[in-house]
């Protein structure tokens, strides 16, 4: 398995940064250090609706003793007034509004009795209260994010208040999945004799754009060699990776195998691990479009995914780490596992004071998933051990926790 991983991540390089505007950028890596042009705040400004004053006019203002002062104007949040507070006067202000020449403090509303041709004002400020200064935030030439940070809200706050519409980021990976098989059909329609619903593109496709790729699902394609191999020729106009799931075992219509095995870029090695037992990967055409081609059994396809494909998403999009989070757990249940294989074991996991405690759910057939959409994590058993005790200490992936 660690080979095999190895393998598909010393062949994926992280795609070319990109200029994106600022809400494509969201998730992604930044690929720029990005140093503001201005400062935060831009100029000095009214924190509170209030009274611009100056502070040594209110010397003893008290309750019983309010100060009443001429209110000479109004400053409203992006007006720039060309009015001066001299001494004995103010200047009625709002939050975020330029402070005028002349004022040092600012008196909430709150202190006075609201008054707009004179104030009475009951209280007298700390020189430079409410006040918020030009700069105190970010200065102009300042660097406000590191490159390689992946961007939230939080850092898409600071480039949009330091003027940014674009920055550099490692874009969305671009994923074609293609589902192959004779006895698949469409959920939605009618389903024939002998016939399933084609659930691995779907699978497979839910779970890269959790990772964060844009997904092309084009879906089921049968057993045809040419139409297998048209489709994939066509599709990699678009693809930054190609995943296909069937066809990669060992029966008389395992058809991927058969075509892509005469390319001769990609590999079809058995891999030490159940389930997910026959892999593929390799490169397509002209570009070397990394392709995974999992298995068709459904448990081994999203297994596969999450142990080999959404690492290679995640090198693609420059974010580590590339693998989930691992935990130490105790099993509540006992099972048998295969010697020399590492096996991945549906499980429903929760934490508490006593850490993590995971019970399987299902069975462990690579077709049962009706426990798959019950569990959140898989134990990993590694391929010297064959048996795990009920309270055994055992490995978690979690399925559904950030990578960090
Ligand atoms: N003689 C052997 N037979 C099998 C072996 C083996 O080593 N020797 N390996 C088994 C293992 S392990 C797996 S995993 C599967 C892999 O099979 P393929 O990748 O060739 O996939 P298919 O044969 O096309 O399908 C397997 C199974 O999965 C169902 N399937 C396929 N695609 C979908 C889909 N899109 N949505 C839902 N279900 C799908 C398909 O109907 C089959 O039941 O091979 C074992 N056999
Ligand atoms: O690998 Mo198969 O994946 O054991 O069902």
């Amino acid at each position: 398995m660690d080979e095999h991983l190895e393998v598909v991540l010393g062949r994926v390089r992280a795609l070319p940064a990109f200029d994106q505007p600022l809400m494509e950028a969201v998730g992604l890596v930044l690929c720029e250090d990005v140093v503001s042009g201005l400062s935060l705040p831009g100029f000095d400004n009214s924190a509170m609706d209030g009274y611009a004053v100056q502070a040594g006019d209110l010397a003893g203002a008290s309750q019983d003793n309010p100060i009443s002062l001429p209110v000479v104007g109004e400053i409203a949040a992006g007006r720039v007034e060309p009015i001066v507070v001299t001494p004995g006067t103010c200047v009625r202000i709002m939050t975020g509004a330029p402070m005028p020449r002349g004022a040092d403090s600012v008196v909430p509303v709150e202190w006075t009795d609201g008054g707009t041709a004179n104030v009475r004002i009951s209280q007298q400020p700390p020189l430079g209260a409410s006040v918020r200064r030009a700069g105190e935030d970010v200065q102009a030439g300042e660097k406000v994010l590191d490159r390689d940070t992946v961007l939230g809200p939080r850092q898409i706050a600071v480039l949009a208040a330091v003027g940014r519409a674009r920055v550099s980021a490692r874009p969305r990976p671009r994923v074609v999945v293609v589902s192959t098989g004779a006895e698949l059909r469409e959920p939605g329609s009618r389903l024939g004799e002998g016939q399933i619903y084609d659930s691995n593109s779907y699978t497979l496709a839910a779970a890269a754009r959790e990772a964060g790729a844009v997904v092309y699902r084009v879906g089921i394609v049968d057993d045809d060699p040419k139409r297998i191999m048209d489709t994939l020729s066509d599709q990699l106009v678009r693809a930054d990776l190609v995943i296909t799931t069937g066809g990669v075992s060992k029966g008389a219509y395992d058809v991927v195998k058969e075509v892509l095995t005469k390319l001769g870029t990609v590999d079809f090695p058995e891999v030490s691990m159940q389930p997910g037992k026959p892999q593929g990967f390799g490169v397509l055409g002209e570009d070397e479009v990394p392709i995974f081609t999992l298995p068709g059994n459904p448990v081994s396809a999203y297994v596969s995914f999450e142990v080999f494909v959404r690492p290679a998403l995640r090198k693609l999009m420059g974010q580590m780490p590339y693998q989930r989070q691992a935990v130490q757990g105790v099993s509540l249940d006992g099972f048998k596992s295969p010697a020399g294989k590492r096996q991945f074991v549906r499980a429903a996991a929760s934490s508490s004071d006593e850490g993590w405690m995971a019970s399987t759910v299902g069975g462990h057939g690579s077709h049962l998933l009706g426990g798959l959409s019950r569990s959140n994590a898989l134990i990993v058993v590694p391929e010297d051990v064959t048996t795990v005790r009920a309270g055994d200490q055992v490995e978690l992936l979690l399925l559904d926790e950030e990578t960090g």
